[in-house]
Order: C-alpha cells, then structure tokens, then sequence
C-alpha cells in the first residue's frame, strides 16, 4: 500500500511537476489481476482499484491489515463505497452476492468481514474503484443501480460545462458514517467540470477521471484559487485534493468522474465558493 502524507498549501506551492505528481497523483489502478491502494492521511482515506481476472480479489488481499491499520480485519473500523466502472461481476459481503453491472455502486459498512470482488469475464474485466474511510458505527450494506442515485443537472453547452452530477452515497439515498461519493458525467463536447470552482475547508476529496478516450488529457486544476497549478491527468487516473485546494477540470474532449469527499460533514452543498474574478 502506497502511504501518502499531508501537504500543506504554504508548502505545495512551490512543488514541481514532479513533486505534484508524487504528492498528489494516483495512476495504475486498473490492471489486470492486480490491486492497488493508496492510504492518505488526509482524513485516512484509502483510494483502491480491484480488476479482477479469473481469480476473485479480496478487500484485504496481500496487505498486513494489523500492520497497516491496526485492526484485525479491513472493516474493523472502517466504512466502504465501490462504483464499478468495468464489465460485469459481483461483491460478495460476508457470503451475500452482489451483481455489480457497470456503473453500479454498493455501500459497505463498518464490521464486515469479508469482501471479495469477481469479474464475470476476463475478457471484459470488472474495474470496482473503492474509496474507505474510517467509521465508527454500522450502516447496512446497500446496492446503488445509477437509476437509484439522486441526480443533479448542472452546467450548459454554451460554458461546455454541461454535465449530470449522479450522487450514490448522499444522505438522500442512504446512510454512511462519513464517506460521500458520486459521479459526474459531461454531455458530448462538454469538457470543463466543477467551474466555477470551489473548496471545502472541512472536506477533503479524491477525484477519479474515466471513460477518456485514449490520447485524451484532463488537465486537472488544484491549489489555492490565488495560486492555480495543474497535474495532466488521463484515462482511469485519480487525484487527491487537500481541504485547502480547488478541483476542477478541462478535457480535451468528454469524460466522466467519480468523486468522493470526507471530513466534518456529508452536505454536499457545504461549499466555499469561488467567484472567478478572485481565480489566478
Ligand atoms: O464537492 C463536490 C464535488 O467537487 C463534485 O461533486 C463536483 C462535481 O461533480 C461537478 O461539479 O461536476
Ligand atoms: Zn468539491
């Protein structure tokens, strides 16, 4: 597991290209029969991508969980959001199965045990990006078909900003400890996402850009909205934004995103909004 510490806004604005990157950027999430997971201290989430092939995948697969976190097992202290972005397959929680067709999300709570991820076909392998928090008490396990998820029309054409915020872990659809997660989808020819911008000081938020086409580049915007800097992101690449920091986007053509936040609150509205004449 690849442990990345805190940056602070003092410090990240002297970061190279380079510095960025190995800060905040989170690649190699989807290949094949692997697994990978980056635990953050900002808010101690975890950003983790399950692609598996013939052989299922478990939660906890080839990480020492009490060395790691200090528990017994993955859950122990801790609450699970997954969207599959892949082919179809399914996530079997402590012996209940879960089909997860693409684009479906599952909400797994504190003190499950076991969680195992399966693509149905190696050739269309299941691509399940996980987000984890810790938690401290139980909410049941629920399965969130795209068409259950509470959904926010934003943007127009003419800003090529027009795109539909799809909310799955939101008070409105069902009940986590502190996780938030959803994904956006822009319409065709719309490119910029979350502009005008925002931050939340008492959030935090990871960001998970896919369904780029090959060649194509998001350049991701983050720092202090005084003092703007990018990260090229592409296809199936995730990016972590500190509480301090802007994120928003510009595609070289349409993409969609997951995103997911954590911290003080779940209101999805508690934004400290950015007017775009203070933006340098
Ligand atoms: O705090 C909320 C998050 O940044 C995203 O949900 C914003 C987003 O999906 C969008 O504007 O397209
Ligand atoms: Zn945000």
């Amino acid at each position: 597991m690849i442990v990345r510490e805190p940056s602070n806004s003092k410090d990240a604005k002297h970061y190279t290209t380079d510095r960025l990157r190995d800060e905040f950027l989170v690649q190699d999430l989807f290949n094949l029969g692997e697994i990978q997971r980056v635990y953050s201290h900002i808010d101690r989430i975890i950003t983790m991508g399950f692609c598996p092939d013939e052989q299922s995948q478990k939660l906890d697969e080839n990480m020492d969980v009490m060395k790691s976190l200090g528990v017994n097992y993955f859950l122990e202290s801790r609450e699970l959001g997954v969207i599959n972005i892949g082919g179809p397959g399914t996530i079997t929680v402590d012996g209940t199965v879960h089909a997860m067709k693409s684009q479906d999300g599952l909400y797994v709570g504190k003190g499950n045990k076991e969680v195992i991820f399966a693509s149905d076909d190696v050739n269309n392998p299941s691509k399940y990006y996980a987000l984890s928090a810790p938690a401290h008490m139980h909410y049941e396990t629920v399965h969130i078909d795209i068409t259950k998820a509470k959904q926010v029309p934003m943007g127009d054409a003419e800003s090529a900003n027009k795109r539909v915020i799809f909310q799955f872990l939101h008070p409105e659809v069902l009940q986590t400890c502190q996780l938030s997660m959803g994904l956006t989808k822009m319409a065709p020819g719309s490119v910029w996402n979350t502009m005008p911008c925002h931050s939340h000081e008492r959030r935090m938020e990871v960001y998970f850009y896919f369904d780029l086409p090959q060649d194509s580049i998001v350049l991701h915007l983050m720092g202090e909205p005084t003092e703007t800097r990018h990260i090229v992101l592409r296809n199936e690449e995730a990016v972590i934004a500190p509480s301090w920091s802007i994120h928003s986007g510009c595609g070289t053509s349409a993409y969609s995103f997951i995103w997911g936040m954590v911290g003080e609150n779940k209101t999805f509205t508690d934004m400290d909004h950015i007017a775009m004449k203070d933006l340098r």
